[in-house]
């Protein structure tokens, strides 16, 4: 199944926000994931495609269906929110039958699909409980077997991890990857944690002020930013940007090194993360935007306050129009 979204674009009333300013996005059946910062029409993008946003302009394509000016219901997507809305009265097996329920399917059938689901999202051992004795990360597991235990045409996530902690997260990023491909159908996932993106996604759409920036696999977004304001967004750290004979270079943190014949630079303050470090510096040069950062093994770390110079290989660096902010 192919999801398109051709020149998407969506204008608030209120606060004359444009949140979708011409969006145009292409999937098969992946994972695709779209980060962007808070307020850059992930949501609204999300719920665009599942019908609960009209467009100004712009149209929905669920494989050769033109479902733009259809509703929600006749779309054929599943749609998981960033809080998982169980019925607090109802238990765990009937939150997920409910669906099924609703379109009359027999009880056997129902409890037969109910069980099944509940087994690839790991709550088949919950189902007589109630909402209130899940944790929070098993409510939401209960949220996505509600949302799947019939195969959609589409799969839409709206950072269903968010209020999940960090070790669930990490295991259910696992889980939902496995979801995606046991279902085979396009599932669209939208975080503002772009290492989640990274780590779980075949392609990552990256947003910006309603804008796709650049669309991607996780690799290329990593190595080729096509835009300085990728390059930020895109990266375990945003990537330094220094002014340089009129245009723009960028190399991430992790490419710097301390020592040998290169830029001085003062140590402003070093924090220890783990078996790393991050290292904040100054140096006479133009930082375009943030500080200039370089991420070290712990062992290497340097005093603050103290001197060193800082390098890197020219193969690190990224090459950007001052002007444009485009790859060169
Ligand atoms: N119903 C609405 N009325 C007015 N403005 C809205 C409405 N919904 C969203 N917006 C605005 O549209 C822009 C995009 O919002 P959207 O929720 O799509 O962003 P987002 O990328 O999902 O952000 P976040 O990561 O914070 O959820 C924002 O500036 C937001 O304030």
């Amino acid at each position: 199944m192919s999801l398109r979204v051709e020149g998407a674009r969506k204008a608030f009333r209120a606060g004359g926000v444009v949140a979708l300013d011409g969006v145009d996005i292409a999937t098969e059946d992946e994972l695709l994931v779209i980060v962007g910062p808070s307020g850059s029409g992930k949501s609204t993008l999300l719920r665009a495609i599942a019908g609960l946003e009209p467009l100004d302009a712009g149209r929905v394509l669920i494989g050769d269906r033109d479902v733009t000016s259809l509703p929600p219901a006749a779309r054929d997507v599943a749609m998981v929110f960033q809080e998982a809305a169980v019925f607090p009265h109802l238990t765990v097996a009937a939150n997920i039958g409910i669906g099924e329920r609703a379109r009359g399917a027999g009880r056997r059938s129902i409890e037969a699909r109910v069980r099944e689901v509940a087994g690839v999202l790991d709550v088949d051992h919950l189902l007589d409980r109630m909402p209130g004795e899940l944790s929070g990360g098993e409510r939401q597991r209960v949220a996505l077997a509600r949302a799947m235990i019939r195969v959609p045409a589409v799969c839409l996530l709206d950072e269903p991890l968010a209020s999940v902690d960090a070790e669930s997260r990490l295991r259910m990023r696992g889980e939902i990857r496995a979801l995606q491909r046991s279902l085979g159908v396009p599932m669209v996932h939208v975080t503002h944690d772009q290492l989640e993106a990274l780590a779980m996604a075949d392609r990552v759409a990256v947003m910006h002020g309603g804008r796709v920036l650049q669309c991607d696999t996780p690799t290329a977004l990593y190595a080729r930013p096509a835009t300085t304001a990728v390059a930020r967004i895109v990266g375990p750290l945003p990537m330094n940007l220094l002014a340089s004979e009129g245009r723009v270079v960028g190399v991430r943190p992790e490419r710097i090194r301390l020592g040998g014949d290169g830029l001085r630079a003062t140590v402003l303050a070093v924090e220890q993360a783990g078996e790393e470090c991050l290292v904040r510096l100054e140096a006479p040069v133009e930082v375009v935007e943030g500080d200039l950062l370089a991420r070290l093994p712990w062992t290497a770390a340097p005093e603050a306050g103290t001197s060193v110079t800082v390098t890197w290989r020219t193969e690190d660096e990224h090459h950007f129009d001052a002007t444009t902010g485009n790859r060169r």
